[in-house]
């Protein structure tokens, strides 16, 4: 059975007033605060701007392996540009390419005469994605009442990273060994991720945080949207960081499909310190404060077995 995770309409976030707002902020609240998950619809961002995304990372990664390391990326700080099957892992062998796109710098992105188009309309559907992300986050401080602000002042120079991620056509027998997945379960690191999936299917989540995988099926027209590590440390664990993995789509057959996705992940401006946030004077807190940037870098290293990262940094993921 399918994971229970909310499906909101975000069109009277968009264009309601106060009151249409904050029930809107409530219902993302109940579900971050619940599963950790959301089903967005509604969410302002064109089926076909995200067919066009999805069309364009089929034309990258169908580009030849040699070409595609040109955009090799080298460096955590920077976390910009193509990762090639099995070079990424948290845990396992994951089978997956990736190519991660930046706000401010990417050097590691294909030029117009190669790929025509390719950096102008990921750019545009970054702005997008951010947007709405901003908006997402503006429904928590709301819901928490920590004024609608709160998230403006912590991610003044955010540098999201928009992932276009593909899991190539595998033989069933691969991904079904120990130790091997499409993704590995893991939790993301920085504050939410969007996520937009193609009708493939095998992206499950720990709705109870019990380690009992569901399965989070594509809805047509939505985008997933799930709390990272910061904001469940952010909150005080009153938003919750779900685990989750991609393993095979319940298909028949030996050989799976390939399957197409694109994470939006919203991290905090590097400079911010992520100290829990209490609701009363008798409230504890359940964390430390950490900076966000080194936060990022070495969760960064530790999944691109980049090198060894700094280990206190990493610790208390
Ligand atoms: O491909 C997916 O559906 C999930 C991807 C994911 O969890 C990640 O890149 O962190
Ligand atoms: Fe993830």
């Amino acid at each position: 059975m399918a994971a229970d995770i909310a499906v909101v309409s975000f069109e009277r976030f968009l264009n309601g007033d106060d009151n249409d707002r904050k029930a809107v902020a409530q219902e993302i609240y109940d579900a971050f605060s619940s599963v950790g998950w959301v089903y967005v619809k509604d969410h302002g961002i064109s089926q076909a701007r995200v067919d066009e995304i999805f069309r364009l990372a089929k034309t990258f990664f169908d580009l030849p392996l040699e070409d595609k390391l040109k955009w090799k990326l080298t460096d955590a700080s920077v976390n910009q540009g193509y990762t090639a099957d099995g070079a990424e892992g948290n845990g396992g062998i994951d089978h997956k390419e990736c190519y991660e796109h930046r706000r401010y710098r990417n050097d590691l992105c294909p030029a117009e005469d190669v790929l025509p188009g390719f950096r102008t309309t990921l750019d545009e559907f970054y702005a997008q994605c951010l947007t709405l992300g901003m908006n997402v986050l503006r429904c928590l401080a709301i819901a928490m009442k920590l004024g609608d602000g709160f998230f403006d002042r912590i991610t003044l120079r955010t540098d999201p990273q928009m992932r276009l991620l593909h899991y190539p056509a595998i033989e069933r027998k691969i991904i079904e060994q120990e130790g091997h997945a499409r993704i590995f379960p893991h939790t993301d690191f920085g504050l939410c991720t969007l996520l937009f999936q193609d009708s493939i299917g095998g992206l499950e989540v720990d709705p109870f945080h019990t380690g009992d995988f569901k399965p989070a099926t594509p809805r047509p027209g939505t985008v997933l949207i799930n709390i990272a590590d910061l904001l469940q440390r952010l909150t005080n664990d009153r938003c919750k960081s779900t685990r989750h993995r991609v393993v095979s789509p319940k298909t028949e057959g030996d050989m799976l499909p390939a399957r197409f996705s694109i994470p939006f992940f919203i991290h905090p401006d590097p400079e911010t310190m992520i100290d829990p946030v209490t609701l009363s004077a008798d409230e504890v807190k359940h964390y430390e404060p950490v900076n966000a940037g080194e936060w990022r870098i070495a969760h960064t290293m530790k999944d691109y077995k980049l090198a060894d990262a700094p280990k206190e940094a990493v610790a208390s993921a």
